[in-house]
């Protein structure tokens, strides 16, 4: 039987009571329906079925319930509360998890009886696999709202129900259940969905507040009145401005994704700043502070936020908006700003924000005008949500990671999780029950409810595998198996779960190279390679300043301070072993160094980076506190002749690195934070340069 035999037939959809049915006109709700319809069909469902009835064993359902105990703790007031307002509709409400499995029922005893023979009691799955199109499958599988009503049900036996669900969102945007209030179809009320999808924003917001009690939370509405009701924007900031979750209504305000907001900061998007902010709210008496958005739309604010934690981010930030300006303070000696006119620190403008604008989003973010990368995103642009795997090659530091979670939040899988494995830095005994998990009591040490591994987490969304290469051969091949099959089955358990991850996979290593030493699968390679990418060095880029002057931005909060001729001369000499990883520090230190101060000259550079520099370009390094280019000088004049120059990049690389451990006192993590590359990228290389020593 072909799909269309089962898409919903005129006599379903046709209202029987005009004015009181859901919109059965709506062509986009026809459309959702059919379309479930045709679903429920390609998974070999019947009008006639009944759906599968058997609810979750007591122990699963309580470890179900456990899982969601915090959304059950949100929402039980809110399920109340809404059973009040549909008491005279013959009704009740559920609370379902992700997987649409029901975890708390209330309503009124005559309907709950009636509803527990269609199985609408903890423990039964609503999803749409099991019982046909019904609200909370449909409203999982569309991560919208919807109502289903009567013989819109796929399955007939659902027919006299009616049912209207909303998704509840944590506030970074991943799915964490469902809300419904299903009833008799005859006791349809028009209003119900609405109070279903107040009562879901009510309990995220909820979630919201109890998640970053200790951030800078600000509320928002273009209609000052409307602040503090159902209809605001909350969004919560973190100490360095950045956007660290959002509620509904701010995400449809400013008309972008949670991940998109997350890569803002305040300064960027609302054209303002932490202290501005704090310091506007100084007084109990504060009126709603005016913002402007980049394009151009006003909008009034509230800020809530702890005091005793937040007053000294005003207070700073009042000495740095009264900070000397280029236009008082005399210019160092040979200044050029790569930031054109010296207009010293300035607050943040909207048409600041304008600019921003357009790198907003995942991939553009990355488009910083270099023709490498260029390529190398339209090559993703290209494959994306075509269920295409991406290998992502290229240096430490370059940004590998990034792409990785900007081609994820440009697909269509961006409200599902992004879960990194870093391959690298997990011990080799441990990435199995990592990636697979684990049952209960499935080795010695096993946590005693068992682990969710890192694949079933990511499940929807996009698992990135990062340091493919360091992945042991024996895992290599249960890897193959579960992107071959779909299905992982965790360590010590017979039974497969079903995962539908995209998979990015990265590393620095010579995969190739590797197969012929067989270190790596060649049919896991093949897997893996459905879009290989290589991410240039920052080396090779020739968009440097435009990244050096994002970051800046950044790390400034909008108030980037300039930089001296000399600085960018640096910058741009320096061959960046760690990449943008790298760039990013030594401008974070130097932005913390010349805080107030209109320009960052050398004098707020890092020893290690000038060192560094001036090493690379032969000169001699008048660096004084290093105790090794002291000694080296006391042996020779110049301080680059004291060791023969490296003569390859690579070997360059390895002797800065060898260096500033050397430096650090032997302490790795001091040296990898000073060059700003990761501790593992150390070990490695420096392992390398033994096995050739
Ligand atoms: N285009 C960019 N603009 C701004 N910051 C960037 C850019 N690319 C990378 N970064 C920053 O550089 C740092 C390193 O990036 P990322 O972790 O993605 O690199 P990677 O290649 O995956 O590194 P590794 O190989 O060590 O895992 C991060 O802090 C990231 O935010």
């Amino acid at each position: 039987m072909t799909a269309s035999h089962h898409a919903p037939q005129s006599r379903a959809l046709r209202p029987t009571e005009p004015g009181m049915l859901p919109a059965p006109c709506d062509p986009a709700h026809v459309e959702s329906i059919i379309r479930s319809h045709e679903r429920c069909a390609a998974l070999g469902l019947t009008r006639v079925d009944r759906g599968d009835h058997t609810p979750l064993i007591r122990t699963d359902l309580n470890l179900a319930r456990e899982r969601a105990l915090r959304l059950h703790l949100h929402a039980a007031p809110v399920m109340e509360l809404l059973l009040e307002q549909t008491m005279a509709t013959q009704s009740m409400v559920l609370l379902t998890d992700t997987h649409g499995t029901v975890l708390h029922t209330v309503g009124h005893d005559g309907f709950l009886q009636r509803a527990s023979k269609v199985a609408l009691a903890p423990g039964a799955n609503w999803s749409e696999a099991s019982k046909g199109t019904n609200a909370i499958g449909t409203t999982l599988m569309n991560e919208a709202p919807t109502v289903v009503h009567g013989e819109e049900h796929f399955m007939q036996a659902n027919g006299f129900l009616t049912c209207s669900a909303a998704p509840i969102f944590d506030p970074r945007g991943n799915i964490l259940g469902v809300l419904d209030v299903t009833g008799d179809h005859r006791s349809y009320h028009m209003h119900t969905m609405g109070l279903v999808k107040m009562s879901a924003r009510m309990i995220e917001n909820h979630w919201l507040a109890d998640d970053f009690h200790h951030a800078l939370r600000l509320h928002f509405h273009s209609r000052p009145e409307f602040i503090g009701t159902l209809m605001e924007g909350i969004v919560a900031v973190g100490r360095d401005g950045r956007f660290l979750g959002a509620n509904r209504s701010a995400l449809d305000q400013l008309g972008m994704s949670c991940s998109a907001l997350r890569m803002n900061t305040l300064g960027v998007l609302f054209g303002t700043t932490l202290g501005a902010v704090v310091d506007h709210f100084r007084s109990p008496m504060a009126t709603p502070m005016p913002l402007q958005l980049t394009d151009g739309r006003r909008l009034h604010m509230r800020a809530v936020f702890n005091w005793p934690t937040w007053h000294a981010v005003g207070s700073l930030n009042v000495v740095d908006n009264d900070a000397p300006t280029a236009a008082n303070v005399p210019q160092p000696a040979s200044t050029g700003s790569f930031f054109g006119a010296a207009s010293g620190a300035r607050p943040a403008t909207a048409s600041d924000a304008a600019t921003a604008s357009a790198s907003l989003s995942g991939l553009r973010y990355l488009q910083t005008g270099d023709a490498q990368m260029e390529a190398v995103i339209a090559k993703v642009r290209r494959v994306l949500n075509r269920d295409i795997s991406v290998l992502v090659l290229g240096e430490t530091g370059t940004g590998k990671e990034l792409l990785a979670r900007a081609i994820h939040q440009d697909s269509n899988r961006s409200r599902h999780p992004f879960v990194a494995v870093n391959c690298a830095s997990i011990p080799e005994s441990l990435i199995e029950s990592e990636l697979f998990g684990y049952e209960e009591g499935a080795f010695t040490g096993a946590r005693r409810k068992g682990g969710v591994g890192k694949i079933v987490q990511a499940h929807g969304g996009t698992l990135f595998l990062d340091e493919i290469g360091d992945m042991p051969l024996p895992l290599q091949a249960r890897l193959l198996r579960v992107l071959q099959e779909r299905q992982v089955t965790p360590l010590g358990s017979s039974k497969s779960v079903p995962v539908d991850v995209a998979v990015v996979s990265a590393t620095h290593r010579n995969l190739r190279d590797m197969i012929s030493a067989q270190t790596f699968r060649e049919d896991l390679y093949y897997r893996l390679n459905g879009l290989v990418v290589r991410v240039p060095a920052l080396r090779e880029r020739s968009d440097l300043m435009v990244i050096v002057h994002k970051i800046l931005r950044a790390e400034a909060n909008g108030l980037p301070p300039e930089l001296t001729g000399d600085v960018i001369n640096l910058l741009q000499d320096c061959h960046w072993p760690g990449n943008i990883r790298q760039l990013a520090n030594v401008l974070r230190t130097a932005t913390v160094m010349a805080a107030g101060e209109a320009f960052i000259t050398r004098e707020h550079l890092s020893d290690d980076f000038l060192e560094d520099v001036l090493r690379q370009r032969g000169e001699r390094v008048a660096v004084p506190s290093v105790p090794q280019v002291q000694a080296a000088d006391e042996a020779a004049p110049v301080a680059a002749e004291a060791s023969p120059p490296a003569t390859t990049l690579e070997a360059m690389e390895i002797e800065t690195i060898r260096r500033a451990v050397d430096e650090a006192g032997g302490n790795i993590s001091v040296a990898s934070k000073r060059l700003g590359i990761s501790r593992n990228t150390i070990y490695r290389k420096l392992r390398w340069r033994q096995g050739i020593a």
